[in-house]
């Protein structure tokens, strides 16, 4: 259609010109990444830009002066990269509604969503658990998970929402949601791929409390649920060609991890890490490492995935990358109560949402 178009303008390009455009159309596959100015994000944006300089990349972001100096380090890599910014507040659901409306205008479709924007706000390390798991004989799944040493404070959103379940979770769910005609095509398949985490915990979750109002770990609440909504959304979107999937990055040293202890301690305790990761491959440390795991599904059909596994990106003694896979603790009831739920909330911020907009009308 491009080609045969009589405008004036389109028709005094050369032949080379338009040739490239209509290659670009039908092979620059499009992906969004949330959380990509920074950590797991960014190192995955770069990955991706290096194995294939065709891809459409949209950066959503909520913070518009880091979105664009991430755009820029990107270009810089790759100068003739197709890469571009959408604002976006993962945790304000107003923001999710606007910037999906957005993503829409602008693509036909979308070949990967990935879901990587996440927040540990606030974290303490309980250190009497930690001296006890390192005498427990238990060391090495402690340093791997973190499992029962990080608690958080969390909030409320102007949604009402608990800060941590609302980034970590709902608002992706409500970006899926809108963005399902670009990821539902007939004839084409798409990849949605969480970045959950080994901290994911059975018993800190409850459908009773989704959104860990009465708890104090909400991000390991937050992951396990990221980790039953991926299995639901395959149970009812594989057969319109939507794949879902969860990674954990391993322990990773960004902004999120760097929030944990005093950056002193981390500078004294940063030659033990190293030393750690001879016994654990899960202390992948580098972003670029810890992006091994989503850079990999990127890779693979999305008909060989399998639903109950998280993907862990890994990192042995030597500094070699590579991914395995890890079989999750959730099963499909769990799972099917929690999106029954999610969309009952989703009606109800919805209508929340649009009774706010009359209100603010009149
Ligand atoms: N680091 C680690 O060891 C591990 C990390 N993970 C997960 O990896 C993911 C990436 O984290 P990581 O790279 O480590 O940490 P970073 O803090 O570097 O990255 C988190 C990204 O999420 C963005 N973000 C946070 N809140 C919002 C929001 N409301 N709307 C839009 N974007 C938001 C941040 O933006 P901004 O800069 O504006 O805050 C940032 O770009 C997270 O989901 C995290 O839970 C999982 C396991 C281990
Ligand atoms: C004293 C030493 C050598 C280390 C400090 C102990 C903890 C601060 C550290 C041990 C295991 C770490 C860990 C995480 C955070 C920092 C630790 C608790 C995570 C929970 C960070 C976020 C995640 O999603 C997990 C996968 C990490 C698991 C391990």
């Amino acid at each position: 259609a491009y080609i045969g178009s009589t405008n004036r303008r389109q028709c005094s390009r050369t032949r080379c010109e338009l040739l490239s455009v209509c290659r670009m159309a039908r092979t620059g596959r499009v992906v969004l990444v949330t959380g990509a100015n920074s950590g797991v994000g960014l190192a995955l944006c770069e990955r991706l830009l290096s194995d294939d300089a065709q891809l459409q990349l949209c950066l959503a972001c909520r913070n518009e002066q880091k979105a664009a100096a991430a755009r820029q380090s990107l270009l810089i890599s790759h100068p003739k990269a197709h890469v571009s910014l959408i604002r976006l507040d993962v945790g304000s659901m107003r923001s999710v509604l606007r910037a999906a409306e957005e993503i829409r205008q602008r693509y036909n479709r979308l070949d990967y969503l990935y879901l990587n924007a996440g927040i540990m706000p606030s974290p303490q390390v309980d250190l009497r658990a930690f001296y006890k798991g390192l005498f427990s004989g238990k060391a090495i799944h402690m340093f791997s998970t973190g499992e029962g040493l990080l608690t958080q404070k969390d909030s409320v959103t102007a949604d009402g929402l608990q800060q941590v379940f609302a980034t970590n979770l709902f608002g992706h769910f409500l970006l899926v949601r809108e963005l399902e005609p670009l990821l539902c095509q007939p004839g084409h398949s798409s990849q949605v791929i969480w970045t959950s985490s080994s901290n994911a915990r059975r018993s800190t979750f409850s459908l009773d409390d989704l959104q860990h109002k009465q708890g104090v770990e909400p991000y390991s609440s937050s992951k396990y649920a990221s980790d039953l909504l991926s299995l639901a959304l395959n149970r009812h979107y594989n057969s319109q060609g939507l794949y879902s999937s969860v990674i954990c990055p391993g322990l990773v040293m960004t902004n999120l991890t760097y929030g944990i202890l005093p950056s002193f301690i981390w500078t004294l305790i940063m030659p033990i890490m190293w030393l750690i990761r001879i016994f654990t491959n899960t202390f992948t440390l580098t972003p670029y490492n810890g992006a091994e795991a989503l850079f990999w599904l990127f890779k693979q059909k999305p008909e060989s995935l399998d639903p109950m596994v998280k993907y862990h990106s890994l990192t042995s003694g030597l500094g070699n990358n590579y991914t395995r896979t890890r079989k999750m603790e959730i099963d499909d009831t769990t799972s099917a109560a929690l999106y029954e739920n999610l969309l009952e909330m989703e009606k109800m911020v919805r209508k929340k949402l649009k009774d706010g907009d009359v209100e603010h009308a009149k």
